[in-house]
């Protein structure tokens, strides 16, 4: 009996890299043991975040995205993901500007260009932040522009938990591993490493939360401008440059966060899900 073979595609946003499969006519049983398993980069198809695409039960969305780390956990918030999903449904349905659901809520997304060879600039609201200890969430009451760890960060939710360190030095990123799994994140949370260039350009690295290092980070980039501004070191709109490249994100004045960059599709194949363990 022939198995079926899945059809999926590999996009990146600055080299934050996704594969995303489509689960509307149908759902693959995908467990965390199996979607760890093909996000390795030896024996699976290889990624940062594993995505997937299922019916939302919102008529004003197009559909409902769930985002998964290499670690099989699930994240609440992918900005780099958001644009590339955005750009996919885009053109499937012919329209640049998309509504999707995500377990944060629905993302609202425009798709300002598109080039020749599966690239496009896309600008999504990432809704607004959330600064409460309970909402990012932290274990104890703190207050989160000033948690109580070395160096101070500051801490919110975009959906998923972030806490931005404003550094001069960014070799201060190699204590991302420990500060990932620091008990005042019960959920863990993604370590972002801020260097203020100009109070409109920061240079970020981001140790993310069940997928270590990336070459970008969305929701990190959104947490860390957010986080300026509210400690007063940038302004509400900065230019964001991470190792893959450059964002702009704008924290506009109904709160919004809106997050405007790349979004590639690399490639697309199929994939044999049952060959992989679950
Ligand atoms: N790369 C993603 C962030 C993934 C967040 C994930 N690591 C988590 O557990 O929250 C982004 O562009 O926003």
């Amino acid at each position: 009996m022939s198995h079926m073979k899945t059809f999926f595609h590999k996009m990146h946003g600055l080299g934050n890299d996704f594969v995303i499969i489509d689960e509307r006519s149908g759902s693959f049983d995908l467990t965390p043991t199996r979607i760890a398993s093909l996000a390795g980069r030896r024996r699976g198809i290889g990624c940062d975040q594993f995505v997937t695409l299922s019916a939302s039960s919102d008529d004003k969305a197009a559909v409902f995205v769930r985002f998964f780390n290499p670690d099989g956990s699930e994240a609440g918030a992918c900005g780099n993901a958001s644009r590339c999903v955005a750009s996919l449904l885009g053109q499937e349905r012919d329209t640049d500007s998309l509504t999707f659901e995500t377990r944060n809520g629905l993302l609202k997304a425009e798709v300002l260009s598109r080039d020749a060879l599966g690239g496009a600039v896309v600008t999504v609201d990432m809704g607004c932040p959330q600064t409460d200890w309970q909402a990012v969430p932290l274990a104890k009451p703190a207050d989160t522009l000033r948690l109580p760890l070395a160096g101070e960060p500051a801490a919110l939710s975009m959906g998923n938990p972030h806490a931005t360190f404003f550094v001069e030095d960014l070799s201060e990123a190699e204590r991302g591993p420990t500060l990932e799994v620091d008990p005042i994140f019960p959920d863990r949370a993604n370590i972002g490493f801020a260097r203020i260039d100009a109070p409109d350009r920061m240079r970020l690295r981001v140790w993310e939360r069940g997928a270590g290092f990336t070459l970008a980070c969305g929701s990190g980039a959104c947490a860390a401008v957010v986080n300026a501004a509210r400690r007063g070191l940038g302004e509400r709109r900065m230019t964001v440059e991470v190792d893959g490249g450059e964002m702009v994100i704008a924290w506009d004045a109904n709160d919004h966060v809106l997050m405007t960059g790349p979004a590639q599709l690399a490639f697309e194949g199929t994939v044999d899900l049952e060959a992989y363990p679950k």
